[in-house]
């Protein structure tokens, strides 16, 4: 798919599903592979960034076999059974597998590289290669910090107390896996709580992880019990159509199990502050996951001082976030998101220059953004290979005066292989070529 054409549309109805959660399903295969005996996991998300993780683990020996649509059975190699990788660990567009990987990788007696693409290999790799070198790892990096990684297998890792300098639940759960081969007590602090997968997903795996406030600690040792996994809706695709049926007249859509954890939810308190019509029914907990139907109705969304604390929980959700705002009465300001900065791409511009060439009042600031809602005019816009911006940009030719035409739609795949088919189904006006 190279380009998106978005045109406005009449309202939105519909109660559908969106793919599995990115986070947990590459948190299913790490941990699944690494524990013993089986573990099978439903409603897996078969897209680009989750199945990079999946062939990471079966290079390095893991036998996972494919059941069916998001349905999979990891026959798990233990703590110390993964073996070393004939190839190179591509893992695509995904920083979530390259981070995570390099904490397990650290921990394994054989050498490794890790590598991505053009994106991926601009992204910062030194917030995780700092704290590992402190427990002890040997991974290297280009000079400029980035990937490839070069790991090298055997050092032995000791537990450290590490502050983190960033909320980013990337570096505390590479910190976390590093710590299950350490010796003694991994401590992470973190400046802002961020998602808690990997902790909530430890524990099911039956391995001891201590939470205090925004202490996080575990010790190294243990083992990992196979376990089934039901991974719920990603609440980061349902956003997309929780801001299009916000601002589409006539929409009535309801989302069904998506996983509200409440390290996910800011988009959902955020876009209430907005006065959105959103409601969370039965809800319900599986798998150590709290799951719901989320039903948005149209409204007339305001613009808000987005509180920092929400940031951290809402982090992929802005460029969608972005798009509510300019459709909303009044200012928005988005302060604290300098992290959308090291995204796929720099999502602060890339969403400043696509917003300002459709009309809109916006200006990026260092860590966030100034929106002035008003009318949005058509026009063409660059995803530059970010899919949350190419999927945002869809979003917002809604209700644009003009369609809007989206260049470089190819990476929608690594999150929403089918995104285009859900939102046509639903009443977007979305052709894609
Ligand atoms: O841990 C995860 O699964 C993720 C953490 C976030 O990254 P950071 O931890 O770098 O903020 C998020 O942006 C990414 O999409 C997924
Ligand atoms: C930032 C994202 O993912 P990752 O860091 O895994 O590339 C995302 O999906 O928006």
């Amino acid at each position: 798919m190279n380009t998106m054409l978005s045109s406005l549309s009449q309202g939105l109805k519909g109660q559908f599903r969106v793919p599995g959660d990115k986070s947990i399903s590459h948190r299913a295969i790490m941990l699944g592979s690494l524990a013993e005996g089986v573990t099978q996991v439903s409603g897996f998300l078969e897209a680009e960034d989750a199945l990079a993780t999946l062939k990471a683990f079966q290079l390095m020996g893991v036998d996972i076999e494919r059941l069916g649509e998001g349905r999979l059975r990891i026959n798990g190699v233990g703590l110390h059974g993964l073996k070393a990788p004939q190839e190179d660990l591509y893992v695509g567009n995904s920083g979530t597998s390259m981070r995570l990987l390099s904490g397990i990788l650290a921990g394994q007696k054989f050498d490794s590289t890790l590598t991505g693409d053009h994106s991926l290999t601009k992204r910062p790799m030194r917030r995780v290669l700092d704290p590992l070198s402190l427990m002890g790892a040997a991974v290297e990096s280009t000079d400029a910090g980035t990937s490839p990684l070069k790991v090298h297998g055997g050092a032995p890792l000791r537990g450290i107390q590490y502050k983190m300098p960033m909320g980013s639940a990337q570096v505390k759960s590479c910190l976390l896996l590093a710590g299950l081969y350490a010796e003694g007590t991994t401590e992470v602090i973190e400046p802002a709580i961020t998602r808690d997968h990997t902790e909530r997903m430890l524990k099911g795996f039956g391995y001891s992880v201590k939470t205090e406030g925004n202490v996080v600690s575990i010790e190294g040792g243990g083992t990992l019990k196979g376990m089934s996994i039901d991974v719920p809706g990603d609440i980061s695709s349902a956003a997309f159509f929780l801001v299009a049926a916000s601002i589409t007249p006539n929409s009535d859509i309801t989302l069904q199990h998506v996983g509200v954890n409440a390290t996910r939810t800011g988009i959902i308190d955020i876009l209430l502050k907005m006065g959105a019509d959103i409601q969370l029914l039965n809800e319900k907990v599986v798998g150590g996951e709290k799951v719901a139907d989320i039903r948005v109705k149209s409204c007339q969304l305001k613009g808000i001082e987005v509180p920092e604390n929400l940031v951290a929980l809402a982090i992929d959700e802005f460029p969608v976030i972005f798009v509510a705002a300019a459709y909303a009465e009044g200012q928005t300001i988005v302060t604290g998101a300098e992290e959308l900065r090291v995204k796929e791409s720099d999502r602060i511009q890339t969403m400043a220059d696509g917003l300002q060439t459709l009309g809109v009042d916006a200006q990026a600031t260092a860590d966030g953004m100034i929106i002035n809602g008003g009318a949005v005019q058509g026009g063409e816009v660059e995803s530059f290979d970010d899919h949350r911006i190419a999927m945002a940009f869809a979003v917002a030719g809604l209700q644009s005066r003009g369609a809007i035409k989206i260049n470089n739609c190819e990476n929608v795949a690594t999150s929403f292989p089918n995104f285009v088919e859900l939102a046509t189904q639903c009443g977007f006006e979305l052709a894609a070529k």
